[in-house]
């Protein structure tokens, strides 16, 4: 472990806008029993919620700076949980706080119990007097944490799997405090008082990839908190149907339609609640799309009995423009960064939608425009609608600045905004939507505009070579800058447990440092980092490319992906330097059309749709033979709630060798310019779905 030290806690104000939510409008606020949530800018605090409402109890979120003392006043609230977030307790940019939160020990309320997770457990150490510093190694991705004797773990094995995404750890536990969980790492991973009954996780409880996190928050909300868990939901489709019906009044409704599960299920349930006839559903293909995709949706969507129009606005799209921070950005078919493609195509979106009304001969300030927006997706792009504090991981294109006004004006109807894909699933079977549709993979609205890496030039700073080299010892034991970083690297891997094992097939592998980045989730920010390619001699060995895939960016803190390199061996010394300069323009989007097109043929034979959540196919800018220009990735994800996940690992029955292999060789066999197929073996966190 090393700097910063940290002394001083920050000190907490009770400015910068606290945020009083009015009482009345609070639905739970008469509820028996109810979870405070305090968001410190999570990407899991609506996760957090969710799992609490399905433990039959309710929760409200509040911002973090809200006023504790009048909130427990109210005599129903049961505990309360700080959710992680992307700061550090010892930054100045750290969140607000109110200081009462931490003195309920000496209150009328001292029987509450608090549950800090990630930044919530820091934080707690850090006002405790305990010591929480800057890791040398990241933890981000799926680890197994030890368990000691406490009532949070009661019914847990001795041993258990759990998401990590932290850059910084407690290295001292807080006077008053007991340690009562470790990771493989050797990182504090859970500490508590039962005296003042806190407790802290290191880990994330709530989302899908710790696999006993329901039973730890069922153990707080129980066994702790004392709980009864009589709060019922009341059913999810008429709450839709009620608030669509609210919102629209006697109007008429633009529905924005891309084929995927959301926007269909948001369709049928307009068409329940107001009627067939004031429902105009709108697919618009915004040249993006995959091969013969909008022919499809027409065709699929046809039989559902909707009024539907289909535009081709693939001009509109490539030509578009926006306007950032006062600024008007590049063309979409000229810019290269990915937060502007993201922003040019939204605005787009929603410009076309309105083009529409206008040509329907409807007046746009009657017509409510309506979309299958989910919850992830205003978690990353840090809606305001969600968390006040958490980090923009990408803009979906439903929430951009534009949708954002034409929200404030309430012209726009999201009746799944607080529903993540499983749920809505499930609402889609009960509305009677066909197994097919329900099951469909999703595709952003942004399409294969996201999945073309564009760059001008190679991405190469000053830590590119110092990097190349600390990938090089990693892996082969040699190479180090100097003997002290070598020395660095074997510690931290002897401590991880995996010196031995990777030094033994280390010598086979040859890790390229790719001068591209791609974006990512860690620790609850964003990062947009380098990609480390690994080559193999002989067959590739899944387990030991796996294991690199964790260890590479717990040690690499710039590097957040890493993928294995399919075909004849690339022997050192490698080192790629040049990238094929790529932009969103017909000659890529066709590439990568027909490479997505070759792949997906592949997996409906193998049947593979719903064993794999999503795959997403990748085109980018690097060639690793002579006269190529590009590279294909395939990203494979195995997920519920698309917030966490991981890659199939080939050889599995998500992804038999005989379909991997297959489908390399007809990516090569149709798609002109490929010099090679890699695997992307990253988990989420660290690297995002995809790359952007
Ligand atoms: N090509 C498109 N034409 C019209 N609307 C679109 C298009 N693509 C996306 N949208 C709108 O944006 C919303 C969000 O897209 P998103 O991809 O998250 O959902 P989806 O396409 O409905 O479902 P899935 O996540 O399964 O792909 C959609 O629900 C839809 O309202
Ligand atoms: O409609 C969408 N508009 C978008 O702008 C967008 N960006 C990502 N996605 C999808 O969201 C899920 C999570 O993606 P990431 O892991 O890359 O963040 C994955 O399913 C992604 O495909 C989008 N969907
Ligand atoms: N997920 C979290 O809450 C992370 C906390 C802090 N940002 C870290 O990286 O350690
Ligand atoms: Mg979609």
């Amino acid at each position: 472990m090393t700097s910063p030290v940290i002394s001083t806690p920050p000190i907490a104000t009770r400015e910068g806008g606290i945020s009083s939510v009015a009482v009345e409008d609070i639905a739970t606020v008469h509820a028996d029993e109810v979870i405070l949530i305090l968001d410190a800018g999570s990407q899991y605090s609506k996760v957090i919620d969710r799992r609490v409402r399905e433990l039959n109890v309710a929760s409200e979120i509040h911002p973090f700076n809200t006023p504790i003392l009048p909130l427990l006043a109210r005599g129903n609230i049961k505990a309360i949980i700080i959710s992680g977030g992307p700061e550090s307790v010892y930054s100045s940019k750290a969140p607000q706080y109110d200081p009462d939160l931490f003195n309920l020990a000496n209150t009328v309320h001292k029987d509450i119990p608090i549950l800090g997770i990630c930044y919530g457990m820091q934080l707690m150490m850090f006002i405790f007097g305990g010591k929480v510093e800057k890791n040398d190694h990241r933890e981000d991705g799926v680890h197994h944490v030890h368990i000691k004797q406490s009532i949070l773990f009661k019914d847990l094995a001795e041993s258990e799997k759990v998401l990590l995404t932290h850059g910084d750890s407690v290295t001292m536990v807080a006077p008053g405090f007991k340690e009562i969980c470790k990771s493989d790492g050797g990182v504090i991973a859970g500490v508590e008082d039962e005296k003042r009954k806190m407790y802290g996780l290191q880990f994330h409880p709530e989302v899908d990839l710790t696999t006993n996190g329901k039973k730890i928050l069922e153990n707080f909300l129980f066994g702790i908190a004392g709980c009864k868990g009589s709060y019922t939901l009341e059913d999810r489709e008429s709450i839709a149907i009620k608030e669509i019906q609210q919102t629209v009044g006697t109007g008429k409704v633009l529905v924005l339609v891309s084929g995927g599960v959301d926007s269909t299920v948001c369709a049928a349930l307009l068409t329940k609640a107001i009627g067939a006839e004031r429902v105009v559903a709108l697919h618009i293909d915004n040249g993006f799309m995959r091969h013969h995709e909008s022919k499809n949706v027409e065709t699929a969507l046809g039989v559902l009995g909707l009024h539907l129009i289909v535009v081709d606005a693939s001009q509109a799209f490539f030509n578009g423009t926006t306007t950032i921070a006062g600024k008007v950005t590049d063309k979409l078919c000229i810019t290269v960064h990915p937060e502007e493609k993201r922003k040019i195509i939204g605005d787009t979106f929603m410009r076309v939608a309105e083009d529409e009304v206008r040509k329907l001969g409807l007046d746009p300030n009657h017509v409510f425009l309506a979309q299958g927006t989910l919850r992830p997706d205003l978690i990353e792009s840090s809606s305001k609608t969600v968390s006040g504090v958490a980090d923009v991981i990408k803009t979906h294109h439903n929430d951009t600045e534009l949708v954002r006004l034409l929200r404030a004006t309430g012209r726009v109807v999201e009746p799944l905004r607080d529903l993540h894909k499983d749920e809505v699933r499930e609402l889609g079977k009960s509305l009677g939507l066909s197994e097919s549709l329900v099951w469909r993979q999703p595709f952003p609205g942004p399409g294969l505009a996201i999945r073309i890496i564009c760059a001008e030039r190679p991405f190469i700073d000053a830590k590119f070579q110092l990097t190349c080299s600390v990938l090089h010892h990693l892996i082969r034991g040699t190479g180090a800058p100097d003997v002290d970083t070598g020395d660095k690297i074997d510690q931290h891997l002897r401590e991880m447990g995996c010196l031995e094992r990777i030094r033994r097939s280390g010598a086979s592998i040859n890790p390229i440092l790719l001068p591209v980045q791609t974006v990512g989730v860690q620790g609850d920010g964003r990062t947009y980092s380098y990609v480390a390619a690994l080559s193999q001699s002989g067959e590739p060995d899944w387990e030991v490319l796996f294991l690199l895939a964790k260890v590479i960016p717990k040690v690499c803190h710039n590097v957040n992906r890493v993928v294995y390199i399919f075909g004849k061996h690339i022997a050192e010394p490698t080192l790629i330097e040049q990238i094929t300069p790529t932009r969103l323009v017909p000659e890529t989007i066709a590439q990568l059309q027909k490479a997505d097109h070759a792949v997906n043929q592949v997996l409906l034979k193998y049947g593979l749709i719903r064993a794999l959540s999503q795959v997403p196919v990748i085109l980018f800018p690097i060639s690793f033979d002579q006269d190529q220009t590009r590279s294909i990735a395939i990203r494979t994800f195995i997920t519920n709630d698309f917030m966490t996940g991981v890659p199939a690992v080939p050889g599995t029955d998500a992804m038999p060798l005989a379909c991997l292999q297959e489908m390399v060789k007809d990516i090569l066999t149709n798609t002109p310019g490929i010099s090679r197929v890699v695997y992307d073996l990253t988990s989420k966190p660290p690297g995002t779905t995809e790359w952007e």
